[in-house]
């Protein structure tokens, strides 16, 4: 049966308004009901995931999906991207999701998004720090981060691709290159130290997870990674011991993954949740909810070091405000020392990297 007149008007009127992109994967086709919907105009914000084909991607892309705060969702990666596109496109939740393919598609994935996540790059293998992976890592995240400086300057940027405490001075270098450096919108994800911390201490209590919260402060790599848990909520107290094996558990989660996954990889799915849980917060901020506070890798004058992972309270600008790391017991006093010691060379790294 041949298509009305005002069926064909319709379609020649939504497809005018198509990216010529989001065709991409879906040859031969004039519409795509999806992006009749986000043309619509769905309240919500808009979300790119950068890297979101791999291990971390795919599954966050997934969460994403379900998150009733994301009107629109881009998936962007160098290979894969058109099937997790078409996966997770199928899901009956709100979100429109388009894909993106290599290079020459970052430009579109980027314009007009509120918020990029970025868990693009390699992940280690046993044996490896997170510290070499630098010299691949290093690179995607510059690539990236130029296209944000360019397409979507303003939007709130949480990166995830490690070593994190190299990763962001590198994007922090980049956007200030470019003009566009506002500290408040670039947060280093170090939200699994969090998750990690809560599930360990909640299992020493007899706890519930959920009734637990850790501050974990620093970084996100070995003995940068401090667990304050003279801080606890609810309040409690450890023996000597109990602080030993939960601040080596918790410093070491990653490695223990990357162990038991004997080389297919590091946290992917602990990692997705993680990271859904920081852009969940970081989109309640944006929205306008108050008192969201979480613990992220940013710019800080907490220490004398010019970024620091510690509480930030996040809000329609990013992290706006960064607490002080509160009264520390001598343990977590000399842990913070060595912390310091190893962050200062990651940091330095990450901006020379860009500034040579
Ligand atoms: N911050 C954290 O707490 C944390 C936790 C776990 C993993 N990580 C890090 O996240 C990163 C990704 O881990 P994974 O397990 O998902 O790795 P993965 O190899 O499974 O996936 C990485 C994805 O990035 C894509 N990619 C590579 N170069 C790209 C580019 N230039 N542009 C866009 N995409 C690109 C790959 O094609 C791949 O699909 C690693 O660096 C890992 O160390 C960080
Ligand atoms: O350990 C890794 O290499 C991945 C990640 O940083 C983690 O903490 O799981």
């Amino acid at each position: 049966m041949q298509p009305s007149a005002e069926a064909n008007q319709r379609i020649a009127r939504i497809s005018a308004h198509l990216h010529p992109s989001n065709f991409q994967m879906e040859e031969g086709s004039n519409l795509r009901r999806a992006n009749c919907r986000a043309k619509g105009g769905a309240p919500g914000f808009k979300v790119a995931i950068l890297g979101a084909a791999g291990g971390i991607g795919q599954p966050l892309a997934l969460l994403m999906k379900m998150n009733p705060l994301v009107s629109v969702l881009h998936l962007y990666d160098v290979v894969n991207a058109p099937g997790v596109t078409a996966d997770v496109s199928h899901m009956d939740t709100g979100a429109v999701v388009r894909g993106f393919l290599g290079q020459p598609q970052l430009e579109s994935a980027l314009t007009g998004m509120d918020l990029v996540v970025i868990p693009a790059g390699v992940p280690r293998k046993p044996g490896m720090t997170r510290d070499d992976l630098f010299k691949i890592n290093a690179g995607i995240v510059r690539t990236l981060c130029e296209g944000i400086a360019k397409c979507c300057p303003n939007a709130i940027v949480n990166l995830i691709s490690n070593p994190v405490n190299s990763t962001v001075p590198i994007a922090a270098e980049v956007f200030k290159k470019a003009g566009t450096y506002d500290p408040k919108r670039l947060l280093g994800v170090t939200m699994l130290d969090v998750v990690r911390a809560n599930t360990f201490v909640a299992e020493v209590l007899g706890l519930d997870p959920r009734e637990v919260d850790v501050p974990v402060v620093g970084g996100h790599a070995g003995v940068t990674i401090l667990p304050l848990l003279s801080q606890v909520k609810p309040p409690c107290s450890f023996t000597t011991e109990e602080t030993e094996y939960l601040t080596n558990r918790i410093q070491n989660g990653g490695t223990e993954v990357v162990e038991a996954k004997a080389g297919a990889g590091s946290a992917t799915l602990s990692m997705a949740y993680a990271a859904a849980k920081f852009a969940d917060a970081c989109l309640r901020g944006l929205r306008g909810d108050a008192g969201i506070v979480e613990c992220s890798f940013v710019a800080s004058q907490v220490t004398e070091l010019p970024f620091f992972a510690s509480k930030v309270r996040l809000g329609r600008t990013g992290a706006e405000e960064i607490y002080q790391l509160g009264p520390l017991n001598e343990y977590e006093r000399v842990g913070l020392e060595k912390a310091k010691k190893e962050l200062e060379g990651s940091i330095q790294k990450g901006v020379s990297f860009i500034r040579k």
